[in-house]
C-alpha cells in the first residue's frame, strides 16, 4: 500500500513529505494507522548524525498512537480495531532479559531493531523501488507502520490520539525514571537538570512520589512558570550562578540531593548532576543520550563516598504491562499532558516542530495525519 511519511534522507537534512509503499505484516507483526505522534528530542539527536546506531534513509518516530487495521500470522493479542502505543523497548515476556524481572531492557527484537529492520532482517518500506529503513521498531513519521506484536501496547477506545502518544515515550520516560528506577521516595529532596518534554515529567513523577524540595536547572528562564505547575519548587537558571554550580546546588539542598536526574544529553551536565547528589547515598539517574565518542567522566573518590550512578531507558517500564496504566492515570486526571503538549501540527509541517524544539520553544510537538 502507499502511504504518506516523512522520510530522513540524510543526516542533517530537513525531512521531505513522500510517498512510500509500505508492504504488509508478516508473521508475529501488525499493521497500525498512525493517528497522531510526538517529536522528541531523540529523533533530532538521530536527525543530527549524533547517534551511533543513526542510518537513512529512514522512518523516524517513536511516540505514537494509532489502531491496528490488519495482524499477521500467529498474531494472538490484538485484532483490527484496537488502540494502541507502539513500544521502542518491547516487552516479549519470553526473553532471558524480561524473565528476569531485573530489567525492561527486553532483547527479544534488539538487535535487527538497531539495524532497522523487522525481526526477519527486511524493511517493510520502499521508496522508488529502494528499501527505507524502520526507526526503533516503531516509524511513526508515517500514517501507517509496522510493528512486531510484543512492540505494541494496547490502550483503552476513549484516549485521545493527540495526547497518549506523549506516553509512548516522553511522559512514561520521566515519570518512569522517578518512580520505577530511581524509586524516590516522600520527604527526599530532587534536582533535574533539563526542564524540556523529559524533565518536566520527571518534576511530575517526583511531586507523585512526594518529594519535599523539587529543584529545576535549565539556562531557559521560560521554562520556570511551567514547571511550577508541575511542582516544582526552587528555579535554578545555571548562566545567573556566580561561581561553582554544583557547590550551590549542595547549598541549596543542605548537603546534596537525594535524588538528581540529567535530561539533557550533555556529558559535562551528567558530571555536575552527579556530584550534587548527597555523600552517602544520593543517586544519580541520566535520562539524556550524549552522541557518539562523548564519554562521562568523575573523580571515583564521588562513587567511593557513596554516591550511585545510573541511568534509565523508557523509564524502566514494560511497556505492554504499564503504558495502558499510565494511559489510565492520564484519563482519570492523575497526571497532566495537556500543558506539555504545546503545539499540534499536521506531518507535512513537521520540520518546523524540529525548529521549534532547536529553538527552545515548544516542549512537546504533536504531528497529526
Ligand atoms: N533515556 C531515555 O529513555 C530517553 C532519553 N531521552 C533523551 O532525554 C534528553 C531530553 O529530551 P527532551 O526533554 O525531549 O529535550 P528538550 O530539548 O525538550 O529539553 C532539554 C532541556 O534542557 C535545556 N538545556 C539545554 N542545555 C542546557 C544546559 N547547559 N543547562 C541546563 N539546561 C539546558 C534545554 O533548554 P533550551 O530549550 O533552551 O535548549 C531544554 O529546556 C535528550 O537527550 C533525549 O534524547 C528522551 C527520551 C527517552
Ligand atoms: N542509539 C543510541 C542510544 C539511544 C538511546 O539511548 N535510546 C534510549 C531511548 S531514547 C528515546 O527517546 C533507549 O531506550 N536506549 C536503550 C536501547 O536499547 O536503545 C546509541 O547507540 O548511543
Ligand atoms: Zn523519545
Ligand atoms: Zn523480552
Amino acid at each position: 500500500m502507499d502511504v504518506r511519511a516523512a522520510v530522513a534522507t540524510k543526516a542533517g537534512a530537513p525531512l521531505t513529505i513522500e510517498t512510500v509503499q509500505l508492504e504488509g505484516p508478516r508473521a508475529g507483526e501488525v499493521l497500525v494507522e498512525i493517528k497522531a505522534s510526538g517529536v522528541c528530542h531523540t529523533d533530532l539527536f538521530t536527525l543530527s548524525g549524533d547517534d551511533p546506531e543513526g542510518l537513512f534513509p529512514a522512518i523516524l518516530g517513536h511516540e505514537g498512537a494509532g489502531v491496528v487495521v490488519e495482524v499477521g500470522a500467529g498474531v494472538t493479542t490484538l485484532k483490527p480495531g484496537d488502540h494502541v502505543i507502539p513500544l521502542y523497548t518491547p516487552e516479549c515476556r519470553t526473553c532471558s532479559y524480561c524473565l528476569s524481572r531485573k530489567t525492561n531492557l527486553c532483547q527479544a527484537i534488539r538487535e535487527t531493531q538497531g539495524r532497522g529492520v523487522m525481526p526477519d532482517g527486511t524493511s517493510r518500506f520502499k521508496m522508488g523501488g529502494k528499501e527505507v529503513l524502520h526507526y526503533m521498531g516503531t516509524s511513526t513519521f508515517a500514517n501507517y507502520t509496522v510493528v512486531p506484536e510484543i512492540a505494541l501496547a494496547k490502550i483503552r477506545e476513549d484516549a485521545p490520539f493527540e495526547k497518549v502518544c506523549y506516553i509512548g515515550c516522553g511522559v512514561t520516560t520521566g515519570i518512569g525514571a522517578v518512580i520505577n528506577t530511581a524509586k524516590v521516595e516522600p520527604g527526599d529532596n530532587v534536582i533535574v537538570f533539563g526542564l524540556g518534554g523529559i524533565g518536566l515529567n520527571v518534576i511530575q513523577g517526583a511531586r507523585m512520589a512526594g518529594a519535599d524540595m523539587i529543584v529545576g536547572v535549565d539556562i531557559n528562564p521560560a521554562r520556570e512558570a511551567l514547571a511550577r505547575k508541575f511542582g516544582l519548587t526552587h528555579f535554578v537558571n545555571s548562566n545567573e550562578v556566580e561561581g561553582d554550580l554544583v557547590q550551590y546546588l549542595v547549598g541549596l539542598t543542605k548537603g546534596g540531593a537525594d535524588h538528581t536526574f540529567e535530561c539533557i544529553g550533555n556529558v559535562k551536565l551528567m558530571r555536575q548532576a552527579l556530584e550534587c547528589a548527597h555523600k552517602g547515598w544520593g543517586k544519580s539517574t541520566i535520562i539524556g543520550v550524549a552522541g557518539a565518542g562523548q564519554e562521562i567522566a568523575t573523580r571515583p573518590f564521588q562513587l567511593v563516598t557513596g554516591r550511585v550512578w545510573q541511568g534509565s531507558a523508557f523509564g524502566g517500564a514494560r511497556g505492554r504491562t504499564d503504558v495502558p496504566k499510565i494511559v489510565d492515570w492520564y484519563m482519570d486526571g492523575k497526571i497532566n499532558i495537556d500543558d506539555l503538549i504545546t503545539h499540534v501540527m499536521p506531518i507535512d509541517k513537521i520540520n518546523d516542530a524540529f525548529q521549534l524544539m532547536k529553538d527552545g520553544t515548544s516542549i512537546r510537538s504533536v504531528v497529526t495525519f
